[in-house]
């Protein structure tokens, strides 16, 4: 009897330690509880008109907007710099996420603060002094990113992990918008979210109906996606993402998933909860 009263105890122990932890498991199938938030790659807008598309993913249910600043070096494409994004601040009061695709991330700090940028997500390839850098990032106000190319192993992220808001897994090459999603990225994310329950895991590229319930049951919870949001009703879109996040990655029921925006307008004529007939039948990339 006594043996059965303790062993009720540590049964009740190890479930407080688990959901403390941040996590649920319900059947079998593991949880987090990191909001799911999207945000639309400007990439793959119309560029001469970047203050119009932002304002108009942010209508359409963007939690922010991601700026891809590319230098033609550590990537093979170049788009645009604290600059532009000065331009943007002024017009919008929305979350912006650069991801830096540079040589010389540290060379940027200042002026990206400067340009108001709300999270600066760098590259480990890019430096040697990834410690120094997250502290410089924070120094100046912004929250701290550090992504990986496809080819880099998870790892290598391991000792920063604490001091991070987000860790970035590329799931494309980075350098251009349109690529198909490499699956094999998932077993990285899952790894992460294992072991930092209360983490943000942000995934990019090649996101859509078709790949995100696999990176939503993997673990990511910041999704950022350009030509899927950008060539398609954009509200409907947006949600079908985010739904997914909550449906696979929380684990919640249908009915408490987040309604559309502009739900029964003609932006967002039925989205009713994510499945995978729903998101199957939700149009191609
Ligand atoms: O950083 C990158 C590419 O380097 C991404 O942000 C892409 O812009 C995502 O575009 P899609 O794959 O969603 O079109």
């Amino acid at each position: 009897m006594r043996r059965g009263f303790a062993g009720y105890l540590s049964w009740r122990a190890l479930f407080i330690l688990y959901a403390a932890a941040g996590i649920t498991s319900i059947m079998g199938e593991r949880f987090h509880s990191r909001p799911a938030a999207i945000g639309p790659s400007v990439l793959a807008a119309d560029m001469s008109r970047l203050m119009e598309e932002s304002l108009d993913v942010e209508r359409q249910g963007a939690d922010y907007i991601h700026l891809d600043v590319m230098d033609g070096h550590f990537v093979p494409n170049l788009t645009f710099g604290a600059p532009v994004i000065k331009g943007l601040r002024k017009h919008t009061k929305a979350l912006l996420d650069a991801h830096l695709m540079v040589s010389h991330p540290a060379q940027w700090v200042d002026d990206m603060a400067a340009a108001g940028v709300d999270r600066f997500t760098f590259h480990v390839e890019a430096t040697d002094k990834v410690a120094e850098l997250i502290a410089a990032v924070k120094a100046k106000g912004m929250g701290v990113g550090v992504a990986l190319k496809p080819a880099t192993p998870v790892e290598e992220v391991f000792p920063y992990c604490d001091d991070l808001d987000l860790v970035l897994i590329m799931t494309v090459e980075p350098g251009f918008g349109g690529q198909s999603f490499m699956a094999d990225q998932m077993s990285k994310v899952k790894e992460l979210r294992r072991r930092y329950p209360g983490l943000d895991i942000e995934v990019d590229g090649g996101l859509a109906d078709k790949t995100i319930e696999e990176a939503a049951r993997a673990g990511a919870n910041l999704i950022v996606c350009g030509s899927y949001i950008f060539k398609g009703n954009k509200a409907e879109r947006i949600n079908l993402l985010k739904q997914a996040v909550e449906k696979y990655g929380n684990g919640k029921k249908d009915e408490d998933l987040t309604p559309c925006v502009v739900l029964g307008s003609e932006h967002c004529p039925a989205v009713a909860g994510v499945t995978g007939a729903d998101a199957a039948s939700g149009g191609g990339r």
